[in-house]
Parts: C-alpha cells; structure tokens; sequence
C-alpha cells in the first residue's frame, strides 16, 4: 500500500491518527508512528507551551515522523503555527476552520500542510493555496463534522483535485480502508478506533461506552450553533438537545460545551462529559495496542487483494 501519502509523509503504512483534543497526547502519537503509521499530537486550545512539551515528549519516545494537529478555532492557534516552525514538526493537520493565513509560513519551513476539508468548494481552494494533501472527513466522523458522507465526498474530491486524499470519518479496520482506497483515497485518518487502544490516555469509562455504544448512539448535537458535534449520547447531549430545542442563545449553548470533552477524557464523566465518538463506535468491541490495530488492517487489506489478484487471474475456479 505504498501510496504518494507514504511518500510525503515518510511512513510505512498511509494510516494517520486522528488530532484528537485531550486524547492525541504524545503517548498516543508516538505508538502509532512506531507502528508504521503517522501519529499525530492535538493542540487542541492548549496554549503554546503545553504543545511544545508534548512535541519534545514524543521526540524522546520514537524517531519516526509525526504531525501535530492545529483546531482552528483555539486562540493559540497563530502560537502554535510558531511552535510547529521552531520544533521542526514534519506535518501539520488542521481542523474546523481555514488553514489559509498559515500556509505561506508553514511552506517556508518546509511543513508539510494536511487539511481536513468537508466540501468540495474548500477541497478545490486549498489546493489551490498549495496544501499537501486533503483529509476528507465524513460526517460518520466524531466530534466537529460537516453533513457529507465519506463514501459520498471522497470520490467528488478525488475528481476535483489533483493532491492526494485521506478518507476520514467511519473507518474503523481493514474494510474500511480498502473501501477508502476504493473510492481513490490514498490514505485514512482513524479517530475512534484509536479512541479504544491500549496507549491511548482516556478514562476507561469512555472507552467502555465506546464498547458500549450500538449503531446509532453516536448523535449529532449543536447545528444550531454552526458548530455540529457528533458525540455517544447521554445525559448531556439530551440537555444540550433540550436547550437547543428551546432557543437558548448560542453564547449560552456554547458556554454549556466547554470543558466537557476534558470532564469525559480525564474524568470519566459519562453522564455529563462529551463522549466526542464517531458513527464506526458500534463497530469497536475491544480495547487493543496501536500496533495491533494498525497490523489487523493491513493484514486484512492484503489478504483480501489477493484474493482478489488471484480471482482476476483466474487462478480460483469459482
Ligand atoms: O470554510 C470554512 O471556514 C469552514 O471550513 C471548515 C469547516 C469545518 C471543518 C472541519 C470539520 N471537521 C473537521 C476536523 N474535525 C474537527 O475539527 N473535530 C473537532 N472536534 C471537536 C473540536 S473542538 C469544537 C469545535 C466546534 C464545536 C465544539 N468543539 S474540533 N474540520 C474544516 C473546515
């Protein structure tokens, strides 16, 4: 599976980690790029200092490329464009907003750019901009989403634009990779899945309820505010829902969301935590190690085309 992404990225296997906030910690990041594929550490709305840490954190752990995870919307964003230049980090992913006004610096210091895009229009406009590559995230996917699917956008992207595409949103194993690959994706960005690995430092309450969580559990909440987050629901996405509901202003509706990602991750507060989660949830059954759950995919994806090499070959009579 070597594609243009294991080219620009340097690494084995085109399966990068979701830049999870609160969960992509450098633990997690660096037993992903240990693993052959490309770990990547969340910024989040942490401020510079605190992202610089963990960059150096993952540096003593693995030598292997790794990316860090800039979410538009933190205040420390620009801070953190600085900190990415200084550190020398490889790859930058970026989400829930436009990358635009950072590109030129980035280019300079020879960062390589990997937007997550959720339409074609902003597909079409980056590239144009000079990112590297595209994630193409379907609303299957957890937390901020846009309202197209994987399987619907990823082969309108691939038409329209001529860097290489990472599916994201839904991809939970080696089906889901060879699905993405079938679409012409080059690549898959995995977010749930390694929500439930070994390393990953999130309270076991949320890894159960991912284990827990059946089909359509993973829920959408917050259109209203622009802002849509898909979440496992519970106590508080039924009051977010209610609220909501009732036209409570967006100032409140967002005072109400902060800080309940870090109350599931950190404290394990199921009931009152945002347990951010994507659609593939009821598909997770187990908690694994990084290397694990990159090798099972892999594994599968070859099996599977070689059975299909040797159908086309002819060599099975079926
Ligand atoms: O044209 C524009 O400016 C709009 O551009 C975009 C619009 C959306 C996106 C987008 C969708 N999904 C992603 C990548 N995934 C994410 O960013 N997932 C996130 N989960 C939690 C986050 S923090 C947050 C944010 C909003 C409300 C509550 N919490 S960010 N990026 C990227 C670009």
């Amino acid at each position: 599976f070597h594609t243009r992404i294991c080219e620009i990225l340097n690494i084995k296997y085109p399966i990068l980690q979701g830049g999870m906030a609160w969960v992509a910690t450098h633990e997690l990041a660096a037993a992903v790029s240990e693993a052959g594929g490309l770990g990547i550490i969340a910024a989040g709305n942490a401020p510079k200092e605190v992202v610089r840490d963990e960059i150096r954190k993952l540096k003593n752990l693995t030598d292997k490329p790794f990316g860090v995870n800039i979410m538009l919307m933190s205040p420390f964003a620009e801070d953190i464009v600085g900190i990415v230049c200084d550190e020398k980090v490889p790859v930058v992913t970026t989400g829930a907003g436009n990358p635009g006004k950072f590109i030129k610096k980035l280019k300079e210091h020879d960062v390589k750019i990997i937007p997550v895009v959720p339409t074609v229009s902003l597909a079409i406009r980056l590239e144009r901009e000079g990112v590297d590559a595209l994630i193409v995230e379907g609303t299957e996917a957890g937390g901020h989403i846009g309202e197209l699917t994987t399987f619907a956008l990823v082969p309108q992207v691939v038409d329209s634009v001529k860097i290489p595409v990472i599916a994201a949103g839904g991809v939970g194993d080696g089906r889901g990779f060879l699905a993405a690959l079938s679409l012409g994706a080059e690549g898959v960005q995995i977010g749930t899945r390694f929500v439930c690995s070994t390393e990953a430092k999130v309270h076991l309450n949320y890894k159960e309820a991912i284990i827990k969580a059946k089909d359509r559990d993973a829920q959408v909440t917050g259109r209203s505010t622009g802002y849509p987050v898909r979440a496992l629901k519970n106590r508080f996405t039924k009051e977010y829902l209610a609220l909501e509901k009732s036209g409570v202003p967006f100032e409140e509706l967002e005072e109400l969301g902060a800080g309940r990602l870090k109350l599931a991750v950190v404290e394990g507060d199921i009931n009152y935590g945002s347990l951010m989660a994507g659609q593939i949830s009821g598909l997770i059954k187990d908690i694994k190690p990084c290397k694990e759950i990159i090798e099972d995919i892999i594994i599968y994806a070859v099996k599977e085309l070689d059975l299909l090499y040797s159908l086309k070959r002819g060599d099975i009579n079926e």
